[in-house]
């Protein structure tokens, strides 16, 4: 199957398989509608409610509330999202509820209405450009579907003439039927993938809400572009977009577009609190590059006191893992703290309070291999000068960053030749290492989310955050990203990354932590 081929800030719309398109705000402009719609039911609503309860009428604000609240969501779950905002708690209700029903169905069927009314005095506007861009992929041979949270979805396509423009369709009929969550889950998306059977890794996804970009990142596509249709750039990035567009103008001829780059954890604080919400963060950190800044050789990287008082303060208020390539005995004497889990060996090998403890079931089976690969490259490599073998428990760490640039090919030679004798080790990359682990699909992300698991920590009441700065840490990235989680790049991050944001070094990284831990203490 083709690659995306993604360069280091391009990416090539045409390699993909397909595309595919969010309605309202993407296709038609009848986000303006559903908008309008929702402000008169909820400044009618909200104004009785203050009647009745001799309290403040705070009107619906069209623009914050909208787009936090409403905008992507299946009809009920708006209600229900946008009441809890205002502390309004009604019980759900039944879909055949009358719109003057004083529950979540009865006033999601009274806004249905009142957008019904205004589809008929105002009618469907069609975004031309994207018509224009559907068609030229289409053209160009991708496979192109349409979902949407709405129940109208069908009818307006029909309206405005489209529906030939989509091998398939999942609107919010299709939703209910199938039992499938609304947006920001990824459940329509990966659907909409099935039905074009295209992996959603080779699809890319537009869309210009908020939880639909998180929805298709969260199913795993392999491009999510935004559209900025309201002035949150920033927060389509955060919620998952790799690129952020006005208008779908801008991808015409289809071809190469570039990435955007992420936003600033620190900077972004506020948002990212308010993505975090009442949920409780789990904070899993890299080591080396991320909480130490990279040296020369692996022994000097020494955590500093400062970062430390910040690990512990953080840790006195949430879950805090370290998720290291290093030795986990290693690491852990490192950090010195001791009610934090220690992961190492790239998650291999895990120990935590209260008698944690993990090592892979069958790394154990790869120690003699190890033992055998390890004697093999200090033997082939003890004439290059620089040259550092660090032994792990479950992996071997070959360092050339101090080897000169001449002899970087002896040891890239060296241990490829190492792997070929012993198929039963893979070999992965880092800053100026290659290192050998277990030929078993485990990694970063996988350990992170057998700890969720472990710990209880896997459910909507947690958000796990992890930060990292290297190409294993990736995994991790991918993994939470697919939970709903947050990855934080930390470097210079002009490559393409599964993190949703970025910290540029280890002193922003400790700043980020202390102003989460602030937040923690005084939210407690
Ligand atoms: O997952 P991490 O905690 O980031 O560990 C990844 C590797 O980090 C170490 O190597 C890196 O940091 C060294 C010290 O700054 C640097 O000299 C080296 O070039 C980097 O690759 C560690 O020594 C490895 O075992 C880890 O796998």
């Amino acid at each position: 199957m083709q690659q995306p081929e993604r360069s280091r800030y391009g990416v090539t719309l045409l390699s993909y398989e397909a595309g595919v398109f969010d309605l309202d705000g993407v296709v038609t402009n009848t986000a303006r509608g559903h908008c309008l719609a929702w402000q008169r039911l909820f400044d009618t609503y909200l104004s009785t409610l203050a009647e009745r309860d001799s309290a403040l009428f705070q009107a619906f604000d069209p623009d914050e509330d909208y787009r936090r609240y409403l905008d992507g969501k299946p009809r009920y779950e708006g209600v229900r999202s946008f009441l809890e905002s205002r502390h309004v708690y009604l019980p759900f209700g039944k879909p055949q509820d009358p719109p003057d029903q004083e529950t979540i169905c009865g006033l999601g069927n009274r806004k249905q209405r009142l957008f019904e009314k205004l589809l008929a005095e105002q009618g469907v506007e069609v975004f031309a450009s994207s018509i224009a861009f559907i068609e030229s992929i289409r053209t160009a041979g991708l496979k192109t579907a349409l979902v949407s949270s709405s129940k109208n979805a069908r009818d307006i396509l029909a309206r405005v003439e489209a529906s030939h423009l989509f091998d398939a369709v999942v609107d919010g009929i299709d939703a209910e039927r199938l039992g499938l969550h609304g947006k920001p889950q990824p459940d329509i998306f990966r659907h909409a993938a099935s039905l074009l059977a295209t992996p959603p890794d080779q699809a890319f996804a537009i869309e210009d809400a908020l939880s639909g970009v998180e929805a298709a990142s969260r199913a795993g596509f392999g491009l999510v572009i935004g559209v900025d249709r309201a002035q949150q750039r920033e927060d389509l990035l955060a919620h998952g977009a790799h690129i952020v567009i006005d208008d779908l103008a801008e991808l015409m001829p289809p071809g190469v577009v570039q990435q955007d780059p992420l936003p600033e954890a620190l900077g972004s604080f506020d948002r990212l609190v308010e993505r975090l919400g009442r949920r409780l963060p789990a904070i899993f950190l890299d080591y080396d590059g991320t909480l130490t800044p990279i040296v020369d050789r692996p022994e000097l990287a020494m955590l500093d006191a400062a970062m430390r008082a910040t690990l512990a303060r953080l840790a006195q208020r949430c879950t805090v893992a370290i998720v290291s390539g290093r030795d986990r005995a290693n690491v852990a004497e490192l950090v010195g703290i001791d009610n934090l889990i220690y992961a190492g060996s790239h998650g291999f090998d895990i120990t935590g309070p209260d008698g944690l403890h993990m090592q892979h079931e069958c790394a154990a089976e790869f120690l003699p291999t190890l033992d055998s690969a390890e004697n093999e490259l200090r033997a082939r490599l003890a004439d290059v000068p620089g040259v550092l073998v660090e032994r792990k428990r479950f992996a071997i760490a070959t360092h050339y960053r101090l080897v000169a640039e001449r002899d970087v090919d002896r040891v890239r030679a060296a241990v490829a030749s190492v792997v070929g004798e012993h198929p039963q080790l893979r070999q992965t990359g880092g800053k100026k290492v290659f290192e050998l682990r277990p030929q078993l699909s485990w990694d970063k992300g996988k350990a992170v989310v057998w700890l969720l698991e472990a710990l209880d920590l896997a459910d909507d009441a947690v958000m796990p955050i992890y930060l990292g700065d290297d190409e294993t840490d990736e995994d991790a990235f991918v993994a939470l990203r697919e939970r709903g989680g947050l990855g934080v790049f930390v470097g210079d991050a002009s490559h393409a990354t599964a993190a949703s944001y970025r910290l540029d070094n280890t002193d922003a990284v400790r700043r980020f932590l202390g102003r989460l831990a602030g937040r923690l203490e005084g939210a407690s």
